[in-house]
């Protein structure tokens, strides 16, 4: 089958060999890119599947044409949207708990984040999914959605060089970006040459909407990293609250025990069990962790405890100077130095680790302790009062001393990626509590509002590279309009010149500039006809010789400047002088009787032979007229020009270089004009 090869076929231009190279390498791309997202199967199931259809996709179209293509893409680009919206949706419009519910239901077990790629990967494969389905083509926005497919790819890049743990639905697979670096760069080679006839377009659309593109990354990294943090701080300031409370719960219980070994110097007697019991009720009840409170006496031994349960009645009668080594110190100092103490973390004879608080019993106003009091501090029990206020699906809890974890409260739910830590004082022994929110509680409480901007800002860029585009093109066509324009003004200027040109020369001779006989029969028929006419027909006397013997080309200036000298004398009387053809020119003088015509004849004459054109031999160039006169009335043109044409006969006739009046149409009463040398 033969390949296909859209831009080539949609050009209609001859195909070059490095055309057939770009859309084997993007064939080759989008096989490699196909080859991944196969292998990417063994990983994250739904992103791969997404990733398969649109190198699939990507494959078809460049393989069997878009509209085979499409079949894959748009699928694909519906599912991709579904995960951008769920990236959108506000919470209160949609929690994400129900999305994870939805993703169980489809999984057990899974969650949104396993079904949907990372926000910017979610991105950057719409972009290459629309710009396949524009048709790479650079007018609908094609090279944009590209370079905003590349700029993503470098976010998720720096995303992990990012210090802070990114969250789940930032974390892209290296392969992800590898299968969309291919896809992508199957594209480039595949476009980047067919582009090359609007580079000017592009440079001037693709930057500006770049530039923006990369803001509205930057802006979202920006608020990103300042929702994250807001977030972080807000457990982490929950969490303080929590330690601090139970520290200042633990300074409470303090006061409180001070309180109860006071009661004592009230009696004369050491305690009684029934006593005992009534005193430590309550403050057993009011501090859940107390294991017991149990009165020591001056040889180290339990005698009474409270609450009496298996456990405690357990431990009536031990000596704790012997059973309980590591709380040695604490009891030596209460029993016989009559001072507060409290043992370090250890390990308590009902089990478990805790501390032991120790305060003598003084009675009456003996100066010497009678005993002690114990208070049992269980760090579990201690841990637990403070976890059963935490919902175990938001976070998972533990409680350490050193490296040793004491107490643990796992979470309902897969955890996320942070760990907050709050320090917690137990009378002066620092515990660390360790908080570890879990991924539906953080994705849930993360702000949407960055990748809203992002997406505003994307969508934005978009459009400022369409408007910047059409805006070029649309410059282009006006620049091409003005130009086709100018060049229209032109061609009719220069036809109408070519017009004005033709019809000069319909009405005038070339050589002199003198209108011709057409015109000169035109100005006689417009004659008014209840005026006089003369026509004076003006022939150069032997014109032929001095063609012979000075040339055409002198002939040619003795032509010129006889109708220069004609225009001369005729115009100034109110007459028209033409070249009727050859050496013979003609005047007509409207208004003017035949011995007015003969005045102006014999002045013309004069002024030629006075110009000094000579002939050959030095005798001056002459003319002869024969001038005719028509009365008002009706004019005969023909016999007009007959008549002056046989006085012009009759001067050539008479020896040359005069001026005759024609008789027959001669005004009755005209002369003829004396005759001239
Ligand atoms: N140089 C030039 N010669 C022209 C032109 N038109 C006509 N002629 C010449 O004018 C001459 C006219 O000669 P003829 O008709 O014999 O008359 P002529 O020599 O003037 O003699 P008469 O009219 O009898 O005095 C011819 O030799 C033509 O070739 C022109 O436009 N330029």
């Amino acid at each position: 089958m033969t390949p296909y090869y859209p831009l080539r076929l949609a050009s209609e231009r001859p195909v070059s060999v490095w055309a057939i190279a770009a859309s084997l390498a993007a064939l080759l791309g989008s096989l490699i890119a196909l080859a991944l997202a196969v292998i990417g199967l063994y990983g994250s199931l739904p992103t791969a599947v997404l990733l398969v259809m649109a190198a699939l996709g990507q494959l078809l179209w460049y393989r069997l044409g878009p509209v085979a293509a499409q079949a894959l893409l748009w699928p694909a680009l519906g599912l991709l949207t579904l995960c951008l919206v769920s990236y959108l949706l506000p919470e209160h419009w949609l929690p994400h708990a129900a999305w994870d519910r939805l993703a169980d239901r489809l999984l057990t077990g899974s969650l949104l984040v396993d079904w949907r790629p990372p926000l910017l990967l979610t991105l950057c494969l719409i972009a290459l999914l629309l710009s396949l389905a524009v048709r790479t083509r650079a007018g609908l926005g094609a090279p944009m959605l590209l370079g905003i497919a590349g700029l993503l790819l470098l976010a998720q890049a720096a995303e992990a060089f990012h210090s802070a743990p990114a969250l789940l639905s930032l974390r892209g697979s290296w392969l992800d970006q590898a299968i969309l670096l291919t896809l992508l760069a199957g594209q480039m080679v595949d476009v980047a040459g067919a582009w090359q006839q609007h580079a000017f377009r592009l440079r001037r659309a693709l930057w500006p909407a770049l530039c923006l593109a990369l803001l509205s990354l930057l802006f979202w990294h920006h608020q990103k990293a300042l929702g994250e943090r807001e977030l972080a701080e807000r457990i982490g300031q929950q969490h303080a609250q929590m330690a601090e409370s139970l520290s200042r719960e633990i300074h409470d219980h303090l006061a409180a025990m001070r309180r109860f070994a006071n009661v004592w110097r009230l009696t004369a007697a050491t305690p009684g069990s029934t006593d005992w019991a009534t005193q430590a009720a309550p403050y057993q009840r009011d501090f859940r962790y107390f294991l017991n409170i149990a009165y020591i006496d001056a040889a180290t031994r339990i005698q009474l405890v409270h609450p009496p349960n298996a456990h405690n009645l357990r431990i009536l009668g031990s000596r704790l100077l012997e059973d309980q080594p590591a709380g040695r110190e604490a009891v030596i100092s209460a029993l016989q130095h009559g001072r507060e103490a409290r043992t370090d973390i250890i390990e308590l004879l009902q089990g478990g680790p805790g501390v032991i608080h120790y305060l003598p019993l003084f009675l009456s106003h003996e100066s010497h302790p009678r005993g002690a009091v114990a208070m049992v501090v269980s760090l579990p029990v201690l841990a637990e009062t403070l976890f059963t206020a935490i919902d175990p699906g938001t976070q998972q809890l533990s409680l350490f001393h050193g490296g040793e974890r004491l107490a643990h409260q796992s979470a309902e739910a897969r955890l996320g990626p942070w760990q907050l830590e709050a320090e917690l004082d137990l009378s002066g022994i620092p515990l660390v509590l360790r908080a570890e929110p879990t991924l539906p509680r953080l994705l849930g409480d993360l702000p949407r509002q960055p990748v809203v901007s992002l997406s505003v800002g994307l969508l934005l860029a978009q459009l400022l590279y369409l408007v910047l585009f059409s805006q070029q093109e649309m410059a282009n066509q006006h620049r091409a309009v003005r130009r086709t324009n100018h060049e229209l003004r032109r061609e009719i200027r220069k036809r109408t010149r070519l017009q004005q040109e033709v019809e000069w020369l319909a009405g005038h001779d070339e050589l002199t500039g003198l209108p011709n006989r057409r015109t000169f029969l035109q100005a006689l028929r417009a004659h008014d006809p209840r005026q006089p006419i003369s026509v004076l027909l003006c022939d150069i006397d032997h014109f032929k010789r001095i063609n012979d013997r000075l040339g055409h080309l002198e002939g040619d200036r003795y032509l010129i400047e006889t109708g220069r000298l004609g225009r001369e004398v005729i115009e100034p009387a109110g007459g028209l002088f033409a070249r009727l053809g050859g050496e013979e020119f003609v005047a007509c003088l409207p208004g003017r009787e035949g011995p007015e015509a003969m005045r102006v004849a014999d002045t013309l004459r004069e002024a030629v032979a006075a110009r000094g054109l000579t002939h050959a031999d030095g005798t001056p160039l002459t003319i002869s007229i024969g001038v005719a006169t028509g009365a008002p009335g009706p004019l005969g043109v023909d016999d007009l020009l007959n008549a002056a044409d046989m006085a012009l006969y009759r001067a050539k006739g008479a020896g040359r270089n005069r001026a005759r009046l024609a008789e027959s149409l001669a005004a009755p009463g005209s002369e003829e004009l004396p005759k001239q040398p």
